[in-house]
C-alpha cells in the first residue's frame, strides 16, 4: 500500500495542514502532520464549545466504528508552551488511502489559547517513535507505526513548499520529488525523536560569489520536527548568519533576530556528515512583524533563530521548504536531497 497527500502551508508558513479521514462514515479533517510528536489527537464532540474557534470536529457519535478505550486519557504539552488533553478512542483512520484500522483518535477534551485561535487545524498527527505517545494507562502506537506493515517500503517522506502546497508520501519515494542522490544520516530515536548529528555550517555569499565562509565546525545534536515552523540552531550560527545582514538585530522584544524584510539574504549551508544542505538565503526571510503587508513591511522575523536553552536543536519547516526529506522507519534512518 500507499499513499500521499497535499501538504498546505496556513498563512506565512506556520504550519502545514493535510486532509485525514476518520471514523465510519469518514469524516475528513485537517490535520498537522508532527514529526515532534507522537499523539493524533483531534478537536471532536468532546471539546467544549468555549474551547473552538472554528475549527472543524470529528464527531465521535456519528461514526459507528468508535470504540471508547475506557479508562485511558492523554496529555500534551509542545516546545512553543501549548498544551492539549483529553479522552481516547480507536477508529479507522486514513491518509492518502493508506488505511489503518483500531488507530487511537485521541478526543480533545481541554486545548491552550494558540491551538483554540488556530480555525483551520483540526489537531496534530504524530510522526515521531511511540514512546513519545503520552496515552496513559495504555501507550498508544502512531498512524506511521500502525501502517507499518501494509506499506509497499516502510518510509515517509516530507516535501513542504514555501506558500504553495507540498506533499506527505506514505510507502513510497517519489524520485520526481528531488534531485540527486538521497544522503542517508544515521538516527537516534532513544529519546522518541528523529535525532542526527549535524556536524557544521557555512555561510554563502548573498550573491553567490563562492566565497562561502569555510566549513565552521559547530557540530549540534538536531530532530526532524514538521511541527516546528523555522530553523533553531545553535547561537552561534545565529550570530555567524545574521551578522553579514546589514540591519539585523538579535531583538528580544520581537523574540529573536529580525531582518529588513528587502535584505539580500546569503545562503546558508548546513553540513550533515559529509552531505551539505543548503538552505536558501529567501527562505530564512520569514514574516513580516510591522505590519501583515509583507510589501510595506520594513521588519520581518528570521526564519532561523536559536535553539539556546534547548536538548537539541530543531529543524522546522523553514528546512524541509529546501530539503526532500525521507523518514526511513524501517531502518531508522533519515535521508535528505536538494530539490
Ligand atoms: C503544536 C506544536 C507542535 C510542535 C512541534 N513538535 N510545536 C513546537 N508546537
Amino acid at each position: 500500500d500507499q499513499g500521499e497527500v497535499s501538504a498546505t502551508p496556513q498563512l506565512f508558513d506556520v504550519e502545514y495542514l493535510a486532509p485525514v479521514q476518520i471514523g465510519t462514515p469518514p469524516q475528513t479533517l485537517n490535520l498537522n502532520f508532527d514529526t515532534g510528536s507522537s499523539d493524533l489527537w483531534v478537536f471532536s464532540s468532546e471539546t467544549p464549545q468555549q474551547s473552538r474557534g472554528g475549527q472543524k470536529i470529528f464527531e465521535i457519535e456519528k461514526s459507528s466504528s468508535a470504540q471508547r478505550l475506557a479508562n485511558n486519557t492523554w496529555a500534551i504539552s509542545y516546545g512553543d508552551g501549548s498544551r492539549s488533553s483529553g479522552n481516547v478512542y480507536l477508529d479507522v483512520v486514513s491518509v492518502g488511502g493508506v488505511n489503518v484500522f483500531n488507530q487511537a483518535v485521541e478526543s480533545a477534551t481541554s486545548v491552550s489559547s494558540s491551538f483554540i485561535s488556530d480555525a483551520a487545524s483540526s489537531g496534530l498527527l504524530g510522526l515521531a517513535f511511540d514512546k513519545l505517545n503520552t496515552v496513559k494507562p495504555s501507550k498508544q502506537k502512531t498512524f506511521i507505526t500502525n501502517a507499518l506493515e501494509s506499506l509497499e517500503l516502510g518510509v515517509f517522506t516530507a516535501n513542504l513548499k514555501k506558500s504553495e502546497p507540498g506533499n506527505y508520501n506514505f510507502g513510497f519515494i517519489d524520485e520526481t520529488e528531488f534531485t540527486g542522490p538521497l544522503n542517508y544520516v544515521d538516527v537516534d530515536s532513544s529519546d522518541g525523536f528523529w535525532a542526527f548529528q549535524a556536524t557544521g555550517y557555512s555561510v554563502e555569499g548573498a550573491s553567490g560569489n563562492g566565497t562561502g565562509s569555510p566549513v565552521v565546525p559547530i557540530a549540534h545534536n538536531a530532530i526532524a520536527d514538521t511541527g516546528t515552523t523555522l530553523l533553531l540552531l545553535p547561537a552561534g550560527i545565529n550570530q555567524a548568519y545574521y551578522r553579514q545582514v546589514k540591519g539585523a538585530k538579535e531583538d528580544p522584544q520581537a523574540g529573536g533576530w529580525t531582518v529588513p524584510c528587502k535584505a539580500d539574504l546569503p545562503d546558508l549551508t548546513l553540513h550533515i556528515g559529509s552531505y551539505k544542505a543548503v538552505i536558501p538565503g529567501e527562505l530564512i526571510l520569514f514574516a513580516p512583524i510591522d505590519t501583515d503587508d509583507i510589501k510595506t513591511a520594513k521588519t520581518c522575523f528570521g526564519g532561523m533563530q536559536s535553539s539556546a536553552g534547548m536538548p537539541f536543536a530543531i529543524y522546522g519547516d523553514v528546512f524541509f521548504k529546501a530539503q526532500f526529506t525521507v523518514f526511513d522507519v524501517e531502518n531508522g534512518k533519515l535521508a535528505f536531497a536538494p530539490k
